[in-house]
């Protein structure tokens, strides 16, 4: 049976019809079709599309699967949905993640599903893992443990192994491969001592009779895969039999073998037509693994043979200019339709401030009424700032702040609330004399946010070695430590508390804790309490103070978390450089405060700052992509990891619909490409 379009579309939104390209996908006959699109093309519209359609010509009571990778996909999903205004009723449409999808099926199994969403929890228990295997693993004749074993694990790395093992299946491929672990690791270029830990961490979190302790993200994926591996290759999955009556999958390109794996099973347990579309320009996930590489061979083994492939290469976002200017940068053929119109301008600035001051006059412009090449008016649009590092944004919130701009943040926090930051400028605040403290008046939120970083910066690493040896011989996690950590639990209600009064943020910054009992008290918070007042000078060299420095380096954080720390405390001192440390909080204080003024009144946003992950999958009328420069976006990466760094950009650079400026280097320009 095919789902063949009447005239009479199955959506209430008459500006959207399908394409030519649009209808081959939508009334194509095979049970299976791939779509391989570029973005904007209407990958997501038309799967929207065909769930309306499927979902007229099946009745209520059919139900109708739309799949995402991630969680941006699914709100793009929904925002098509609603464009579409398709009034369809939440029984008749799940829009899911992978992940959450297994969550459901295990929670339909009956079994509880604790989530662990906590990273400072999870640090906690990796660490126990290592100590477990310290453990199993005697010192040796001189009483050391090997190096990799005596000293900390690297917490990023971990987690992104972790990621890496669990959506590869990699215990599969090493029962599979007959080796040593070693020979095995080898071949694979892994860490092998990385593979023992996660081995040891995952032994841990299931126990000997495999009952998950605890599901971290991507873990009830991973359990439901175990759970699928375990039949023959054809063999449908009661859980998944019969639920659903089409599968619309997106962001295909995002695909690893633990999803293939419930996607083909989903396609075997009887659920109906199975549709899927990605991009492969928009796969970014960092270490993550993909299990396309440059063709579709690999899911098209997993389906049905007559499983059809189809194109779309016509964008809807955007028109000629930008087609044109993407199309060599990134070695492509986008195609445009004629009622399409937009503008790419490339600006060159030869410092951040100079890249900063013409965002602003960017701004300026749009909230002055810029017109797209339609004629239409932008008067209600904001500017979309895309970032590719969280740093990035600390000047430009300096510089938007000082000229009233009411901006937001969207997968980022304002650099005043981020933890390091915070802490560093409350520090400032108590160091100023009593006369000066009242006029900085920090918010409840920078407090706030210094509370949790003080608690961040300075957990001691002897935690996971305080565990019952006993407890993780046993091949258990010793959980009875976290509950006790000095703080944890006071934290949310002390920033409250701790606002405006100088000397408990004091005693507070001294001790960890406001509690004598649960007190942990810190050498280099003492000698940074007791710094003399000519260090209020300057609050940029306070901000490069070896004592700040000092706190950061020998923070048990991850390694990636140190090098955003320690970038975003050289941007507060270059834009605090000779300002007075009263005055520079006095300055920033004043934004914060307007800003929170203009949301509280409900002030409509002008200018948007968001991650790459925050737009996936999204666009806008104005977009800008600043600091475009080799090896800062694209960043540095390996060879092998240059290829999402390139597609970073591409995502970046595709979101706008009537304009897109990118603000490149004069020095280290990327064009002319191709990336
Ligand atoms: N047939 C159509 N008629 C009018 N507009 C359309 C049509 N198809 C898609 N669009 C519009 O084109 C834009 C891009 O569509 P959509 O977001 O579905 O593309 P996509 O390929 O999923 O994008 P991305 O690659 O960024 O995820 C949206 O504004 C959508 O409404």
């Amino acid at each position: 049976m095919t789902a063949s379009f009447s005239p009479a579309l199955p959506w209430s939104a008459t500006s959207i019809h399908p394409t030519g390209e649009q209808w081959q996908v939508l009334n194509s006959p095979a049970r299976a079709k791939l779509v391989q699109a570029l973005a904007g093309t209407g990958k997501t519209t038309t799967l929207c599309m065909k769930a309306c359609s499927l979902l007229k010509r099946l009745g209520p009571d059919a139900r109708v699967l739309m799949l995402a990778y991630s969680r941006a996909g699914v709100t793009a999903i929904r925002d098509r949905m609603s464009q579409l205004q398709a009034g369809l009723s939440p029984q008749q449409l799940d829009v899911l993640t992978v992940e959450q999808l297994s969550e459901q099926v295990l929670k339909d199994q009956g079994d509880p599903v604790h989530r662990l969403n906590d990273p400072l929890r999870r640090r906690f228990l990796i660490l126990q893992a290592q100590q477990a295997l310290r453990q199993e693993r005697q010192p040796g004749a001189d009483g050391q443990y090997s190096a990799w074993l005596g000293r900390e694990v690297d917490i990023d790395a971990f987690l992104a192994f972790e990621a890496l093992a669990k959506k590869r299946l990699l215990d599969q491929q090493f029962e599979d491969s007959g080796q040593g672990l070693v020979g095995f690791c080898e071949d694979q270029d892994l860490d092998p001592e990385l593979y023992r830990l996660y081995r040891r961490y995952e032994r841990m979190r299931v126990g000997m009779n495999h009952e998950p302790q605890f599901y971290a993200d991507g873990d009830c994926s991973f359990e439901l895969c175990r759970q699928l591996s375990l039949l023959d290759w054809d063999q449908p999955f009661e859980w998944l039999q019969g639920r659903y009556a089409a599968v619309l999958f997106d962001e295909l390109h995002d695909l690893d073998e633990a999803a293939l794996l419930v996607l083909r099973k989903l396609v075997q347990s009887d659920n109906g037509v199975f549709v899927g579309a990605g991009d492969f320009n928009q796969h970014i996930h960092a270490g993550a693994f993909s299990v396309f590489g440059e063709s579709l061979a690999r899911i098209k083994s997993c389906l049905p043979e007559d499983t059809e492939v189809l194109q779309i290469n016509t964008t809807r976002r955007f028109g000629a200019e930008i087609c044109a200017a993407l199309n060599p940068l990134f070695g492509l053929n986008f195609g445009h339709t004629a009622d399409r119109s937009d503008a790419f301008v490339r600006l060159p600035y030869d410092s951040d401030e100079h890249c900063a001051q013409q965002l602003v006059e960017l701004h300026r412009q749009i909230v002055q009424g810029w017109r797209d090449v339609q004629g239409q008016k932008g008067q209600h649009s904001a500017l979309n700032v895309v970032l590719r590092n969280p740093q990035d944004s600390i000047l430009l919130e300096w510089v938007f702040g000082h000229e009233g701009v009411h901006y937001s943040c969207q997968d980022l926090s304002p650099f005043y609330l981020r933890k390091e930051l915070a802490l560093a400028l409350v520090w400032m605040w108590v160091l100023l004399p009593p006369e000066a403290q009242a006029a900085p008046l920090l918010t409840p939120g920078m407090v706030a946010a210094a509370v949790e970083g003080r608690l961040h910066l300075s957990r001691s690493s002897a935690r996971a070695e305080a565990a019952d040896p006993d407890v993780l011989a046993q091949g258990q996690f010793d959980e009875a430590g976290w509950t006790d950590l000095p703080g944890a639990r006071e934290s949310q209600s002390l920033a409250s508390s701790l606002h405006g009064d100088v000397e408990r943020v004091r005693r507070y910054l001294a001790q960890g804790s406001l509690d004598p009992n649960a007190a942990h008290p810190s050498a280099v918070w003492a000698q940074m309490l007791a710094l003399p007042p000519q260090v209020l000078d300057d609050a940029g060299a306070l901000c490069r103070h070896p004592l700040l420095r000092r706190l950061v380096d020998e923070a048990p954080i991850t390694a990636q978390e140190r090098r955003v720390a320690q970038d975003s405390l050289d941007s507060l001192a270059r834009l605090a450089r000779h300002i007075p440390v009263a005055e520079f909080l006095g300055r920033l204080t004043l934004i914060a405060t307007q800003s929170i003024a203009l949301h509280q009144a409900r002030e409509a946003v002008s200018l948007r700052l968001l991650s790459i992950n925050a737009c996936k999958g999204r666009e806008f009328t104005f977009v800008a992509v600043p600091f475009v420069e080799r090896g800062r976006f694209p960043g540095p990466s390996s060879h092998q990891e240059a290829y999402l760094e390139r597609n970073r950009l591409y995502v970046a650079m595709t979101r706008a619909r009537a304009a897109l400026w990118v603000l490149e280097s004069a020095t280290r320009p990327v064009s002319p490409g191709p990336v």
